[in-house]
């Protein structure tokens, strides 16, 4: 076959096509990662407006690798001054809230001694109108004092506490900060009676005591008493500050809620809430609502209410902000960092800076070779995901502390998944990812018992269907039921008439626009709360606990195995023992036959292993 100059040069011409065509492709992906064309959705302003964040968990220097929550404590304390103003110049009022958990979960929080320490002035340095305290701040004795000594103190009369008490020296206990507080707001004058709950939590410290709502309901003279003291007709507003899921498959505040009903036919009520760590927001009744605000500074929650109209569409707005520099800047109204940022949150940045060179927080401490390993972002089975990398690389290299301690050739180590609170990125692992995927200082403990019984310990703690019929084992509440409050949430659906915003919804998701993986919440309003359209991740169910087997076939179910695990779920492994009718020799407890195993923790071996 001949070819004549002109096929030749259309062949090259073609072939350059193709290249160019690939590389701008290729450029242009690259491009849209790093500016990705999203419209922000605007906030709504009403008479009274809020901005909420819960279970920051110390992530106050922001996320540093992911763009999408590149802000730091410092921007968002200039975002929520500006806020303040635009309120001011309107006449309107805007309230600053927090819902507790401000400690485990990163560098910044959990590297000092005692934990927190360096995290939480920093915390401080937002002017908070209302908090209140998370169960993170109840599990160690020092967490607790640096709340009643120094957050209280700081925050005074703003920090409510309801059902939660710290116990002095002398023996006496007293309310972290005050039970409620009635007050003025400012530009419109609204007169507000705020409380303080947290969830009937019960792993408190021995420096503590939480009392159910329940029981502050029913048996508390003072709750109602109080209630009665500011009849409906000198109330405005009802604001409660919650660390309780707002899900509706938590019982907790719908049974407040019946409460203040009967007290309150028709007063508005706005519910604040956390813990599970999701963006919900929920429609209670005509007049009620509730704003819960994600988690580890990804969201700045939103709410609004019009007190001028009787319809309920145009009373309430919700907006899930993600918490990045953008979007603080947008809902500011101003496009230059210089004229956003204000002279405090610039200190407030460079104070994080020099801390976390203070305490070596960028240090490597290890690689993460392969790739990143989810929570739930890939199934449990898929090697990415990080209790499948924990479960087949990690735990197998456990070593016990003591080489005299009595082990035996077979072993099962099971861990709760709650302990594994962040992704694992593919890099650099750092001192600050080490808290980041697993903060708490854990002791691991071992029960030498047959192994016919340890096979069926993480099946039995998993199976929820077989925890719903028979006795929750205790603690156990903890772990299942918030994973419970995740998983509805994301399905709950409106009480109201609410089809208008759904309309809404499909006309914008007809705009193509080039997305980026995040948060699309589905809440009572419909799915356009998040400001930034996104497109959705898809989070795969975890169970309770996940376990290693290093158990060899045709050994005998007498075989005695060790079984280790967390002294954080012993009590949960004694009752799975109960319930599989395995008594302990007579006259020893389990804290007799439970013998610790080994101090090191988990995040210490990922480092070593190098994934
Ligand atoms: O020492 C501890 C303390 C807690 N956990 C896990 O944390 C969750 C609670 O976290 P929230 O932020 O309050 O939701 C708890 O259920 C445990 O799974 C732990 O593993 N060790
Ligand atoms: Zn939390
Ligand atoms: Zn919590």
């Amino acid at each position: 076959m001949q070819f004549d100059n002109t096929v030749i040069r259309n062949i090259i011409l073609i072939f350059l096509g193709i290249v160019a065509f690939t590389q701008f492709y290729k450029l242009y992906n690259v491009y849209y990662q790093n500016n990705p064309v999203t419209a922000i959705r605007d906030l709504t302003w009403g008479d009274i407006n809020f901005i909420h964040t819960t279970d920051t968990h110390g992530w106050y220097s922001g996320h540093l690798i992911q763009q999408s929550y590149n802000a730091d404590w410092g921007d968002f304390i200039s975002f929520t001054s500006r806020l303040k103003k635009i309120a001011d110049d309107n006449g309107q009022d805007l309230l600053l809230i927090d819902s507790g958990d401000r400690h485990d979960g990163n560098g910044l929080s959990d590297v000092t001694v005692p934990n927190g320490v360096k995290a939480l002035p920093i915390f401080m340095k937002e002017d908070y109108d209302l908090l209140t305290i998370g169960n993170h701040e109840l599990y160690l004795w020092e967490n607790s004092r640096q709340e009643y000594e120094d957050l209280i103190e700081h925050f005074k009369g703003n920090y409510l506490s309801s059902n939660v008490e710290y116990k002095l020296d002398n023996g006496t206990f007293v309310t972290f900060g005050d039970k409620f507080k009635y007050f003025t707001t400012p530009n419109k004058h609204l007169r507000i009676l705020s409380f303080g709950f947290l969830f009937d939590f019960n792993r408190f410290n021995d420096h503590s005591r939480v009392t159910s709502i329940k029981e502050v309901i029913d048996n508390q003279p003072w709750f109602k008493e109080t209630l009665k003291a500011y009849p409906p007709e000198e109330v405005d507003l009802l604001l409660l500050v919650t660390h309780v899921p707002i899900t509706r498959s938590w019982p907790e505040i719908y049974y407040l809620h019946s409460v203040l009903r009967e007290f309150y036919p028709d007063t508005k009520i706005q519910y604040f809430g956390g813990h599970s760590h999701i963006r919900d927001f929920i429609v209670l009744d005509e007049y009620a609502t509730a704003l819960q605000s994600g988690r580890y500074c990804e969201t700045v929650g939103w709410t609004s209410i019009n007190l001028q109209t009787d319809n309920f569409k145009e009373r309430y707005s919700r907006t899930y902000i993600d918490f990045n520099l953008d979007s603080f800047q947008h809902h500011a109204k101003i496009s230059s960092k210089d004229s956003f940022d204000t002279e405090k949150g610039v200190n407030v940045s460079k104070l994080i800076t020099q801390t976390r060179n203070e305490l070596k927080l960028n240090t490597p401490i290890g690689y993460v070779k392969k790739s990143n390993y989810y929570i739930d972002y890939v199934p449990i089975t898929d090697s990415k995901n990080i209790f499948h990398f924990l479960t087949k690389k990690v735990l197998p290299t456990l070593t016990p502390d003591d080489e005299n301690l009595e082990i035996h050739d077979e072993r099962i180590i099971i861990i709760n998944t709650g302990s594994i609170r962040y992704d694992l990125y593919k890099g650099p692992y750092t001192l600050d990812s080490r808290y980041i995927v697993s903060p708490f200082e854990n002791l691991w403990v071992k029960l030498s018992i047959p192994k016919g019984i340890a096979i069926q310990i993480t099946p039995l703690l998993n199976d929820e269907s077989y925890i719903a019929k028979h006795l929750k084992p205790p603690h156990q509440q903890d772990d299942s039921d918030e994973k419970n409050a995740r998983r509805q949430t994301r399905f709950s659906y409106p009480v109201l008439d609410l089809n208008d915003y759904d309309k809404q919804t499909i006309k914008n998701s007809k705009k193509k626009k080039k997305l980026t993986k995040g948060y699309v919440t589905f809440d009572d309003l419909g799915h356009e709360g998040d400001d930034t359209p996104h497109k959705a991740v898809v989070n795969f169910p975890i169970p309770n606990v996940v376990n290693s087997e290093e158990i060899k076939k045709g050994t005998s179910d007498e075989e005695i195995v060790d079984l280790i695990f967390y002294d954080f779920i012993e009590s949960n492994i004694i009752w799975a023992l109960d319930q599989l009718n395995y008594t302990l020799p007579e006259g020893k407890g389990p804290d007799f036959y439970s013998k610790k195993y080994l101090g090191t923790l988990l995040n210490e071996y990922i480092r070593d292993i190098g994934a």
